[in-house]
């Protein structure tokens, strides 16, 4: 790396020629990559907005998530879960893997520099990317320059604030699914969720595991799925019967396990979308809850479902059917936004929806050195499917590269030699 600094009092200004890849985010995609290039002795530097590797996971998750989907796929590549770990590690075994992980390959990201623009200069055929950190009164721009940048800033960087009226006029608690941290503070209180993905189902049960009284908003549809079918994951046996079946078929036999197991969830306000729960998830991205108790607790009554919401008054909500119920605090379960509009200069490759455009598997190469990790909508395993091929891409042109530098090295050797 090479600086070139400015100072004054409040602030300052450097330059850093980057000799390898520029790593947007320090989450498990961004770790995934930096752990693969390590590897292949590609060297890279790795930005972070938070002070700390996996901020979504430390510092914006609850207190009693688990890894929703069997450990064999959410490990990344080149090093596997402890053999002691269970089968669905909590989220703290989860960061202790990854922190291990990222000492392990002796990743040491930039922490507390947060991205501000990124910009592809034609005239020299590099990256620059700028960052800003603060400390107390000083502010601090760097601009980074590389020939590649891998965006590695996740699907979950921004939390959804949805726009509802009344919101403002509420005199209850607001909080995000993202700020939520336990039922604990709950206690005796009617909260509303509003959202009923994975996020707003769970922060339900934990909310009646702590004595509180939700109430779960479900606007339109969502497929639920037993996490488990005799004893076997459900994620497992449906990836495993897409080997053999059509997707369709797999669905079918996906919405007959559901129904053996969880009966008809209508009747308690629960509608299944017309799709099947995988064509979805490959179609729009969305998430089948994989129910680990909340749909007993909503049968037992709970949990009670509501539809839409048409308004917030000072203590209560009125829905879309009319009825005004009291409440004491709301909880946001409403989704995430990625943020790579905000910051990357470029509109090719990304949508201005923050995703790449090609779907899956041909979302992570773009043009000019660009790679994305991390967006495919297949949590985990995706981002590890994403990593491994950016960095198989990324160390032939390194080693190709590294050669030719050697072979031009000891030709002017041996003719600087030749000249005495
Ligand atoms: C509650 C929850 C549970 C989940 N459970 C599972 C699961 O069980 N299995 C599974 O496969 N997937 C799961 N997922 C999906 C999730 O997307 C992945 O687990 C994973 O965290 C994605 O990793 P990532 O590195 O792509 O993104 P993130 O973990 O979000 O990391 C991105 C990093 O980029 C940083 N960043 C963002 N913007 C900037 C910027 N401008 N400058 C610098 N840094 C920036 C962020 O601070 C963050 O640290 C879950 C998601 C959520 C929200
Ligand atoms: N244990 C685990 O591993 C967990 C994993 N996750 C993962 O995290 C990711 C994010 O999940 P999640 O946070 O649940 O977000 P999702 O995007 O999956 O769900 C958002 C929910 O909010 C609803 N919603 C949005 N806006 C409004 C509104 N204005 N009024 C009413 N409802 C609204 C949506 O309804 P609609 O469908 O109608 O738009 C949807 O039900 C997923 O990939 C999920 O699998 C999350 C929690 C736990
Ligand atoms: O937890 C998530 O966000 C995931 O996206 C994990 C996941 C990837 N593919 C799936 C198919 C069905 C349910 C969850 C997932």
């Amino acid at each position: 790396m090479f600086h070139v600094s400015e100072n004054d009092d409040s602030s300052s200004r450097r330059c850093v020629w980057v000799n390898g890849p520029v790593i947007v985010g320090a989450g498990p995609s961004g770790l995934a990559v930096g752990a693969c290039l390590k590897e292949q002795g590609v060297p890279f530097v790795v930005l972070e907005r938070a002070d700390c590797i996996a901020s979504l996971w430390q510092k914006r998750t609850y207190d009693r998530l688990k890894l929703h989907l069997p450990k064999q796929f959410c490990q990344l590549p080149k090093m596997p879960f402890p053999e002691e770990y269970p089968e669905y590690p909590t989220k703290k075994q989860f960061i202790t893997y990854l922190e291990n992980y990222a000492n392990h390959f002796d990743i040491k990201p930039r922490f507390n520099e947060c991205v501000q623009s990124a910009k592809y200069d034609e005239t020299c055929g590099l990256w620059r990317v700028k960052t800003v950190s603060t400390s107390g009164t000083t502010r601090t721009e760097v601009e980074y320059i590389g020939r590649w940048l891998v965006v590695a800033t996740g699907e979950n960087a921004e939390s959804v604030m949805p726009e509802i009226e009344g919101l403002s006029e509420f005199k209850g608690h607001i909080t995000h699914a993202s700020e939520y941290k336990s039922g604990e503070d709950y206690q005796g209180k009617r909260v509303l969720v509003v959202g009923c993905g994975n996020s707003g189902m769970e922060v339900c049960l934990d909310l009646c595991n702590h004595n509180a009284i939700p109430s779960m908003v479900v606007r339109s549809s969502v497929h639920v799925l037993p996490r488990e079918f005799l004893g076997k994951s459900t994620f497992e046996l449906a990836m495993t019967l897409m080997r053999w079946l059509p997707l369709w078929l797999v669905d079918k036999f996906m919405l007959l396990m559901a129904w053996l197991v969880l009966g008809n969830m209508e009747k308690y306000g629960i509608k299944r979308p017309d799709m099947g729960p995988l064509a979805l998830k490959n179609m729009a991205g969305k998430t089948p809850v994989l129910d680990i108790g909340a749909l007993k607790k909503i049968k037992s009554g709970d949990i009670t479902v509501v539809p839409g919401i048409k308004r917030f008054f000072n203590h209560s909500v009125e829905l879309v059917n009319g009825e005004i119920i009291d409440v004491d605090a709301v909880v946001l379960a409403t989704g995430y936004r990625s943020n790579v509009p905000s910051w990357l200069k470029e509109n090719d490759f990304f949508s201005n929806n923050g995703y790449p455009k090609a779907q899956f598997p041909h979302g992570w190469k773009g043009q000019s050195g660009l790679y994305a990790v991390g967006f495919t909508k297949r949590g985990l395993s995706g981002a590890s499917a994403d990593a491994t091929r950016i960095s198989q891409d990324m160390s032939k042109v390194w080693k190709e590269e590294t050669k030719l530098v050697q072979q031009k090295t000891k030709s002017g050797h041996r003719r600087c030699i030749s000249q005495f």
